[in-house]
């Protein structure tokens, strides 16, 4: 099927379907428009689906082979450079014409700037937003853009949608004033453990969006990212909290955002396609 603005990417080197027969599509968004600090995330699609060629299709953890599994990979939303709100846009419009063809499919964005994560939320209307981040993104506007991706979960929270946030150290006294107002629970990276996600996450209401921005992780994992931060979580930590996560609510959408670079292979992009294939084989277990 054709869609308004997508673009055939380099795609994902795996048996793939058509976006009407798969359960999972994967639908890249190369913005780099407001990037505060690192510039880079517009090669972020194109670098995770190269850095897939190096994993194996089957994930030895739960002996699932995801070259088995049903997945579409639908290219590259093209963006409006320069403009946030334009490029979510297009990615929530895209989503809903996938919702039309196949409302059981899961999206799963791969960026790209964490604008845009607000389009892919729009569209499948989640009661609840579980993200993994080192920023609190609830900015109110960031460099004069109420869209900018600082303010990403702000916008998210205003649409009604529960938050809950782990992996977190870095924000301003104002987002921490306003996620306190607004039932806004976060678990800083410092005291991130298991049991802290359960209790967070176990009272949200279904279904569940979950956004992972690769700076969660230690900067040491993921030095091509935007605006990188000491301190992080370590990969286990996270798949844990997702296996989870898949295991017990469920799950419209999930992206892997914020991952940039200019070098292929890349160690940011080499952590954020081996937690997709762990997704994608995790939701299948
Ligand atoms: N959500 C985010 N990624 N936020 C990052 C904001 C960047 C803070 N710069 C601080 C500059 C101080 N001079
Ligand atoms: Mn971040
Ligand atoms: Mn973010």
């Amino acid at each position: 099927m054709e869609f308004l603005y997508t673009y055939e990417a380099f795609k994902l080197e795996l048996p793939l379907v058509s976006p009407e027969r798969a359960d999972f599509v994967i639908l890249g968004v190369p913005f780099d428009g407001t990037t505060s600090y690192k510039s880079g995330a517009r090669f972020g699609p194109t670098l995770i689906r190269q850095a897939t060629l190096n994993l194996e299709s089957y994930v030895l953890d739960y002996d699932i082979d995801i070259a088995d599994l049903p997945i579409a990979d639908i290219g590259d939303i093209a963006v409006v450079a320069g403009d946030p709100r334009k490029t979510a846009d297009r990615v929530r419009e895209t989503i809903e014409e996938l919702e039309r063809v196949n409302p059981k499919a899961i999206p799963v964005l791969l960026g790209g700037e964490h604008s845009q994560t607000l389009g892919a939320v729009e569209a499948l209307k989640p009661k609840s937003y579980v993200v993994f981040d080192a920023h609190l993104d609830l900015r109110d506007s960031y460099e004069d853009n109420p869209y900018n991706h600082a303010c990403v979960a702000r916008r998210i929270a205003e649409l009604g949608i529960r938050e809950a946030m782990f992996g977190i150290r870095s924000g301003t006294r104002e987002e921490v004033e306003f996620a306190e107002k607004n039932g806004i629970r976060w678990v800083h990276a410092r005291d991130y453990g298991f049991d802290s996600f359960v209790d967070l996450v176990e009272p949200l209401p279904e279904p569940v969006y979950l956004s992972v921005d690769i700076d969660v992780f230690d900067v040491s994992m993921v030095p091509d990212t935007g605006t990188p931060e000491a301190g992080g979580l370590r990969f286990w930590e996270v798949i844990e909290a997702i296996e989870w996560l898949t295991a017990n609510k469920r799950i419209v959408g999930f992206d892997i955002m914020e991952v940039a670079g200019e070098r292929l292979g890349n160690p940011t992009a080499l952590t954020a396609a081996k937690l997709l294939f762990y997704f994608l084989a995790m939701m299948k277990r």
